[in-house]
């Protein structure tokens, strides 16, 4: 499996397309692709539906450039109605089994094509259920679950039985589906993950996780998607339904902090925006006497100019990333992680060499990363390393779509930020508050919640936990987490 070595892994990333011109179609899909790359890079395909109704599918392990290395092959895959997928597993294995999207077969209905972002809670106990019933899996992902639901419900037309399918399972999902004439979309009730419309000048609709992926295939933004909803575009052109209306939004705030790429607009927010504004309120409630103010690529970045403005200390590209990062084929070791911090960053000594330098990262997992760069800055002559983070402390897993590591291994969870210091070897260390994280992301939201899932730092999930919760709650409780005011049991 190709895996850069990294920390905070992605997620997945979903782009679907109606009514391009069928020879585009596969194209504009790549693109689209293309751009979501950072949300996963294990494996990616598409299924593109011609005007006999036919499906066909391209996938395969690694990265877009060499899945779709053969863009011959696009001849194959024409059609005016087309799904894409990137895939960084939360659940299941990492074989090309559970690369998606996945095609079903409905006896005397309809074929259809599955791509999924998020991660079920309840995949396990209904995955039980099916198999009781006589479904048969092929592959090991939760994401197969939604198809196997619709194959064994009883309704009479598609639609229905895919708002009783969306009605059993639970936690994060953004679902693209394209039947044999129909793109659809649908969003879980929290709306965990992001995922928006788009609509290009030919007329044709796009539906992608991140609005840069419109973008990239020039789609004016028309609307993010809802909780709960369902969205239909056909030759009706487009219409809207829902699986449910008991809906909670606590879109994902890691989508802001980390994973989104910058010039994504999530929910009318702008993510680069956003994170200068929790760099510019770290700056506030972590305040230093310092010379200079140096960014950790990738993601911190926008963090750090943010932390600039609001101290008004000068920013200066302190580090810089080597673009040619070596990919391994085996799951990465700490004694990997290490060796790839260090040949993925490099100081730049004329900027921190008696200086007082602020280290400013968007967020701490193990601390590998950090340890490094402050070592390395040190050793570049820095006088004093102070390491301010654009987010608060992460002490909690997630289990809506993004692989944050176990509770075990998150260094937040086990040791207090003095300690944290220590081991990193800081002058000083600062964590954004989460109300100042609420605050920079800014959503027009007044559920308790403020409209965001920020329970990867204080355990406030915002839904039961399901299949996840007893091993939760005993983990939880051998390290002595304490959850205050938890709002869901
Ligand atoms: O404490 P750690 O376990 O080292 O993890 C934290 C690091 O992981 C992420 O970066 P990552 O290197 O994954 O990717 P990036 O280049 O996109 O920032 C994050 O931005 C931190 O820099
Ligand atoms: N990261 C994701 O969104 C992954 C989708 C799905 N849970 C899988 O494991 O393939
Ligand atoms: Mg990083």
């Amino acid at each position: 499996m190709p895996n850069e070595i990294k920390s905070l892994n992605e997620e997945c990333g979903v782009f679907g397309i109606w009514g391009s011109h069928p020879d585009d179609t596969a194209s504009l899909i790549y693109h689209g692709l293309h751009s979501l790359q950072h949300r996963g890079q294990e494996g990616a395909g598409m299924v593109v539906t011609d005007d006999q109704r036919m499906m066909h599918r391209m996938r395969d392990l690694g990265l877009i450039s060499n899945v779709f290395a053969d863009q011959e092959q696009f001849k194959t895959l024409k059609g005016s109605i087309g799904v894409g997928h990137v895939r960084y597993a939360t659940a299941g294995s990492h074989g090309l089994k559970n690369i998606q999207p996945f095609i079903f077969h409905l006896d005397n209905f309809t074929d259809f094509s599955l791509a999924h972002n998020g991660n079920l809670t309840n995949a396990d106990t209904l995955k039980k259920q099916l198999q009781d019933k006589g479904a048969v899996f092929h592959s090991d992902s939760d994401s197969e679950i939604l198809g196997q639901l619709i194959k064994i419900s009883q309704k009479e037309n598609f639609l229905d039985r895919l708002k009783e399918a969306l009605q059993q399972i639970e936690g994060g999902f953004a679902f693209l589906l394209s039947t044999e004439d129909t793109l659809i979309a649908a969003l879980d009730r929290n709306g965990f993950r992001p995922l928006v419309i788009g609509q290009r000048e030919d007329g044709s609709y796009v539906i992608a996780s991140e609005t840069c992926a419109l973008d990239q295939v020039h789609a004016t933004y028309v609307r993010d998607v809802e909780p709960g909803e369902v969205v239909i575009i056909n030759q009706d052109g487009i219409t809207t339904d829902h699986f449910t209306t008991d809906t909670n939004l606590t879109i994902c705030s890691m989508e802001y902090i980390y994973f989104a790429r910058p010039d994504s607009v999530i929910r009318n927010v702008s993510v680069h925006e956003a994170r200068k504004r929790m760099g510019a309120l770290c700056a506030k409630e972590n305040p230093v006497d310092a010379d200079v103010v140096v960014g950790v690529q990738n993601s911190a970045l926008s963090a750090a100019g943010g932390y600039a403005e609001g101290s008004g200390i000068p920013y200066d590209m302190g580090l810089i990333k080597n673009q040619y990062v070596a990919r391994t084929f085996i799951e990465p070791t700490q004694e990997k992680r290490e060796n790839g911090v260090s040949m993925k960053l490099s100081a730049v000594r004329s900027v921190v060499k008696d200086k007082r330098v602020v280290l400013v990262d968007d967020s701490i997992v193990r601390g590998t990363t950090i340890k490094y760069i402050v070592k390395l800055i040190r050793d570049a002559g820095a006088k004093e390393v102070h390491v301010r983070i654009g987010s608060p402390a992460l002490k909690f897993p997630c289990f809506y779509g993004i692989d944050i590591q176990t509770t075990q291994e998150l260094i937040a969870a086990n040791h207090s930020v003095e300690e944290i210091k220590e081991i990193i070897d800081a002058d000083s260390l600062g964590y954004l508050s989460v109300e100042g994280l609420i605050e920079a992301i800014n959503l027009k939201s007044d559920n308790d919640y403020h409209g965001l899932c920020t329970a990867y730092f204080d355990g406030h999930y915002p839904t039961p936990l399901y299949d996840y919760q007893a091993e939760f709650d005993q983990k939880a409780e051998e390290l002595g987490l304490y959850m205050e005011e938890r709002k869901i049991d």
